[in-house]
């Protein structure tokens, strides 16, 4: 393969569209405020149907309000947000979010089985099929064994992993992950990031994934953009053309995956600067 350094580099203003596919998520110079104070400055992006497109920037660059505008759960100033063509005007069935703050996202009161029924009652799926769903979710996420355990009762990984199973029982077009990882152990992350790739695989799910974590970032993704602060805008989308399925040693052995770190590192400490 021939690698030439800055060939995966997009400069700013240049087209934000996927290689290929239909589009899923369509951003039209999307602005966001609060107050006086511009958080989001004229942001345009699309992202193809069963793309993950992974999102990284410097605290306080605008990524979880970016999410947030992507689940309905905060409105564009100016510009628009389509999916699948129409505009978003709110939460949206199709979008499912996973938060870094499982604890927060879960019921307590309610039992694994439980807090995964509850996406099943909102999407109006009928009581007799329920208990086999929620089966087939808790089984595929590794929590078979656990369906009766309250939150509380879990580790931070497999509460984690239930906040996925409840976002999935929505049968979701696309999936949103706010920085899920970020407050697990190094083992378990890794688990977890192999078990989303699978579960999107399998789902043919689009995803866009917040992180710090260059690293996952490349792991993860197929595109990696690179937000800027002060407004928060696109500086740099980079393609990521490793091979799938990915593999925890052999992709992060992967000359070009040691060659997108430093393409990556570079960019954030020249943003830094
Ligand atoms: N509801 C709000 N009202 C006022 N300002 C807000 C609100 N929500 C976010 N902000 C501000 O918007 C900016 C972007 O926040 P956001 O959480 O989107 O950044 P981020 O890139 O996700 O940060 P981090 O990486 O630290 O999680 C921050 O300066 C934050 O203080």
């Amino acid at each position: 393969m021939v690698v030439t350094q800055f060939s995966t580099r997009r400069p700013y203003g240049e087209s934000n569209a996927p290689a290929s596919g239909e589009t899923r998520i369509r951003i039209r110079d999307v602005t966001l405020s609060y107050g006086p104070l511009q958080i989001i400055g004229g942001i345009s992006l699309d992202v193809a149907a069963g793309e993950t497109v992974c999102v990284i920037g410097p605290s306080g660059c605008g990524k979880t309000t970016l999410l947030r505008m992507l689940a309905g759960l905060a409105k564009p100033t100016s510009g628009s947000v389509e999916l699948d063509g129409a505009g978003l005007g709110g939460p949206n069935r199709s979008v499912a979010i996973v938060f870094q703050d499982y604890g927060k996202a879960l019921l307590p009161w309610r039992t694994a089985a439980g807090n995964v029924s509850l996406a099943l009652e909102a999407r109006g799926c009928r009581p007799a099929d329920r208990p086999g769903i929620i089966r087939d979710l808790l089984e595929k996420i590794g929590l078979g064994a656990h369906a009766d355990k309250y939150p509380g009762e879990m580790s931070g990984g497999m509460q984690q992993r239930l906040q996925i199973a409840r976002c999935l029982a929505q049968e979701p077009k696309v999936l949103l992950m706010d920085e899920p990882f970020g407050a697990l152990d190094a083992m378990t992350r890794q688990a977890l990031q192999d078990e989303v790739l699978g579960l999107v695989a399998a789902t043919g799910a689009t995803m866009v994934f917040v992180t710090h974590d260059l690293e996952e970032a490349i792991y993860l993704g197929d595109r990696i953009v690179c937000l800027q602060p002060n407004p928060g805008r696109v500086g740099r989308i980079v393609d990521v053309s490793l091979s799938r399925p990915r593999d925890q040693l052999l992709t992060r052995e992967d000359p070009e995956f040691l060659r997108l770190r430093r393409e990556l590192y570079d960019l954030i400490k020249d943003d830094h600067q």
